[in-house]
């Protein structure tokens, strides 16, 4: 029996004993990620919530979000992001899909003008960008890299290819290019086997639930099971799950492959820049060693306990400054999407300007 099947045997013998019975069967969905991040920040050691930062964090990042009229609208501004949504659904539905299961670990210990970087357009770009502008660069050069089908098939989709693909400005390839290429082909086969190779079949079969794309995701792509072991359970995180459900929502503004009548059940996201920001805008405190790791640039090992405290307390502050800025707006209409988009985007903002408090965490993983 798996560790889940563990905690839920546990969890409903608990419920049958508190005379709550077994969960409802006709229960909405739950994605679980909320009450992993509550359970983490409750027994973390070495990371805690600054509540009056957060508190006062709440009210000015609403005051710039509304400045901003921060909305699913942004989603298109970005320069890279696919605009064909309305033409072609399905196309832009298989880019967001490819995007988000390479949606990972693009940081170096080179220096800006050493890293990896993906010229295109006549500019070199780095980090997410980096992999927004290979695939369309791929795309312009023939290459249809968000076909499924295509890296299906292990005879057109080569080695070659993907260096073609994610081909560098600089002497650094694209971090984990191998795992990278394992992700597409294992994502392919799971798609052709249980979706008929469609990411259309995928999303409808979730029904317009956001939780219930989250979890068919993680039940049938090992890559987007991003769930790890804290204090004898097993948390879950979902962060590229999470995003991708978030980018077709923001890309279809709430419509057509984009509709979710439970989006709000989609959680921050757990990568490395929501915590550099909430350290920086005093939400997130550090123990002391962290902290000394962190600003040395010292890797910080995949599913260590360092490593879930600081997605699980970043998930959980998003959500005390959601419901902070509700607490003070009643009416206000946010989510934890479009605070994380907000937060993401205002850090990488802070970065260009050399104005980082702090850096952000090294963890080398697919799952964020
Ligand atoms: N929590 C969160 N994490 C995000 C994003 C995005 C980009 N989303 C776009 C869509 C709408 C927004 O307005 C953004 O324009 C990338 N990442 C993650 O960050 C890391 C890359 O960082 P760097 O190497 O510095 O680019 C990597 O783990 C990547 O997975 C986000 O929005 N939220």
């Amino acid at each position: 029996m798996s560790d889940d099947e563990n905690d839920q045997e546990l969890l409903d013998l608990l419920r049958q004993s508190l005379g709550i019975g077994p969960r409802d069967p006709d229960a909405p969905p739950e994605t679980r990620v909320l009450e992993s991040a509550q359970y983490i920040c409750d027994n973390s050691i070495d990371v805690a919530l600054d509540m009056q930062g957060t508190r006062d964090a709440a009210s000015v990042i609403w005051k710039k979000m509304q400045a901003k009229s921060y909305s699913t609208k942004r989603w298109r501004e970005h320069e890279l992001h696919p605009q064909m949504m309305d033409d072609d659904p399905e196309a832009a539905a298989n880019f967001i899909f490819t995007m988000d299961l390479l949606n990972f670990c693009f940081w170096s210990y080179k220096g800006e003008d050493e890293r990896f970087a993906v010229e295109y357009k006549g500019k070199k770009w780095k980090g997410y960008s980096s992999l927004v502008a290979a695939l369309q660069r791929g795309i312009e050069e023939g290459i249809p890299i968000t076909s499924p089908s295509f890296w299906h098939d292990e005879n057109e989709c080569t080695e070659e290819v993907y260096r073609k693909l994610f081909r560098s400005a600089t002497e650094e390839q694209i971090p984990l290019f191998d795992k990278r290429v394992v992700v597409l082909q294992e994502a392919a086969e799971v798609l052709c086997r249980n979706f008929e190779g469609s990411v259309v079949n995928l999303i409808e079969r979730a029904n317009h639930s956001a939780a219930a794309l989250v979890n068919l995701l993680a039940e049938h792509f090992p890559c987007f099971r991003d769930e790890m072991r804290f204090e004898g359970r097993t948390v879950r995180f979902l962060k590229r799950a999470q995003i991708f459900v978030a980018d077709l929502w923001a890309a279809f503004n709430g419509e057509g492959l984009g509709r979710f009548d439970d989006i709000d059940k989609i959680t921050m996201f757990a990568d490395y820049r929501i915590p550099q920001i909430l350290h920086t805008i005093g939400c997130m405190l550090y123990s002391p060693p962290l902290e000394r790791d962190i600003r040395k640039k010292i890797s910080i090992k995949s599913k260590s306990t360092w490593e879930v405290e600081l997605r699980g307390c970043s998930i959980w502050c998003v959500e005390m400054i959601r419901k902070e800025i509700i607490r003070q707006n009643p009416d206000a209409k946010v989510n934890a999407i479009l605070i994380d988009f907000f937060l993401y985007d205002t850090m990488k903002e802070l970065e260009i300007s050399g104005e980082a408090q702090i850096p952000h965490h090294r963890t080398r993983s697919i799952w964020y």
